[in-house]
């Protein structure tokens, strides 16, 4: 399985390609619309969210409900084209374009603008503000969500929610099922558990904007139900702890990644960090503890997989940051632009999109069937065949 995105954030339109889905999946477009309607929410988004309504158009790959096992288009319109396509279109410009010019030179630090610029050549950098966009993770969120469809027909299932945000932390009683975890954060403004944590993130939320200045902060994603050994040890680049790493990374913003107690285990005895193994009847093997979260030598132990991803503040700034203008070489500080002053918790469904869409990836790479029932078949024997061990 693999995808690839295309779209400029003011362009027309989001695409995303999708590869390698098996045929006779069920398939509504209400499930992915579902997922990006979950992805503009969350206390702190600025007001391009107020613009757009994200619902996705299905333009192959699925018929009658159904996948065909073709390649999947989706497609999400930017409503806010409209008001760009003086300055979004495609044809050359006209001779005289000096009104609708309006070209970006002043590189906001944090953002990619001062190095896309440089290393395309773009002295308007809005051609490069328009892809670096997180505009971009809707069509993301898409491809994961036909994942989540994928992933819940084999019995898995994937939530994220926010654990922390400009350093306040809502704790998660570990004991939760994922579908309690789903149903607290979903209806919490800020998509976290702890409310007296919540009432004091979407404080700092305020204040951050009131002073022109963002915040960020901490994601987790929490899975039920892969089976043990999805993944491998033989080889460094089928790791899938290591491949789950490189996605959430990949996320605009995101700066770090922590699988169970992360990097708290370089301060514990080992004794204080292994998961004990445990038999019985009813379970087969399972684990005392989770520690790890999930990953034992670059594959899933059975237990739930609990990953952690750091979001750092947004880098467009009302506050002035120091920068420097591309023509003139002269200092300015910060222009104003539109922009989220917290995007955590949007970014926590983002997150859960973008590691649904590596499980899926590990399952259809391990169970290699171009026919749904098929795959179903290889992985329930597989299930069998691990419990019996
Ligand atoms: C859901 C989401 C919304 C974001 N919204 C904004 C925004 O409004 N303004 C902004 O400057 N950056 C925003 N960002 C972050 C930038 O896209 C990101 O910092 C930029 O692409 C540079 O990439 P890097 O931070 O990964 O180095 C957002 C990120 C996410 C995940
Ligand atoms: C459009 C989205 O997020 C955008 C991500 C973003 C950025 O620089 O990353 C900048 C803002 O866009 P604009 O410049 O149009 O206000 C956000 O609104 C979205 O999440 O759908």
């Amino acid at each position: 399985m693999r995808y690839l995105t295309a779209g400029e954030s003011h362009g027309k339109q989001l695409t995303t390609i999708i590869e390698g889905i098996p045929s006779h999946l069920p398939l509504l477009r209400e499930q992915i619309n579902e997922s990006l309607i979950r992805r503009q929410g969350g206390y702190g988004r600025g007001k391009r969210m107020q613009i757009e309504k994200d619902l996705v158009e299905i333009t192959s790959g699925v018929r009658h409900g159904y996948t065909l096992g073709s390649p999947i288009t989706l497609v999400v319109s930017n409503d806010d084209f409209k008001h760009w396509t003086d300055i979004m279109g495609e044809d050359p410009l006209p001779e005289d374009t000096q009104k609708i010019r309006r070209t970006v030179t002043k590189p906001r630090p944090g953002h990619a603008d001062l190095n896309g610029g440089m290393k395309y050549g773009h002295r308007d950098m809005r051609n490069v503000l328009e892809r670096s966009s997180a505009r971009e993770t809707a069509a993301r969120v898409g491809a994961g969500a036909v994942a989540k469809v994928l992933l819940k027909e084999l019995g898995i299932e994937v939530t994220g929610y926010v654990r922390e945000i400009a350093g306040i932390v809502s704790d998660v009683d570990e004991n939760l099922t994922l579908q309690q975890r789903r149903e607290i954060s979903e209806a919490s403004p800020v998509r976290t558990f702890d409310e007296k944590a919540a009432e004091k993130m979407m404080h700092a939320i305020d204040e951050a904007k009131k002073e022109g200045d963002s915040i960020g902060g901490v994601t987790e994603v929490y899975v039920e139900g892969m089976p043990p050994g999805i993944g491998s040890y033989v080889q460094y680049d089928r790791k899938l702890d290591a491949k789950i790493a490189g996605s959430v990374m990949s996320i605009n913003a995101y700066k770090g990644v922590e699988f169970g107690i992360g990097f708290e285990a370089a301060r514990r005895n080992g004794s204080e960090v292994h998961d004990e193994i445990l038999w019985s009847e009813e379970r087969g093997y399972y684990r005392r503890t989770n520690r790890l979260g999930g990953f034992e030598g670059g594959m899933t132990t059975g237990m739930p997989i609990v990953v952690k991803g750091v979001m750092k503040p947004i880098p467009t700034l009302y506050k002035p940051l120091q920068s420097v203008d591309i023509e003139t070489k002269e200092p300015f500080n910060a222009s104003i632009e539109r922009s989220d002053s917290c995007a955590v918790p949007a970014a926590s469904v983002v997150m859960e999109h973008i590691v649904a869409f590596e499980l899926a990836k590990a399952i259809t790479d391990e169970f290699p069937a171009d026919y749904f029932p098929r795959l179903k078949r290889a992985v329930d024997d597989y299930r069998k065949e691990v419990r019996e061990f």
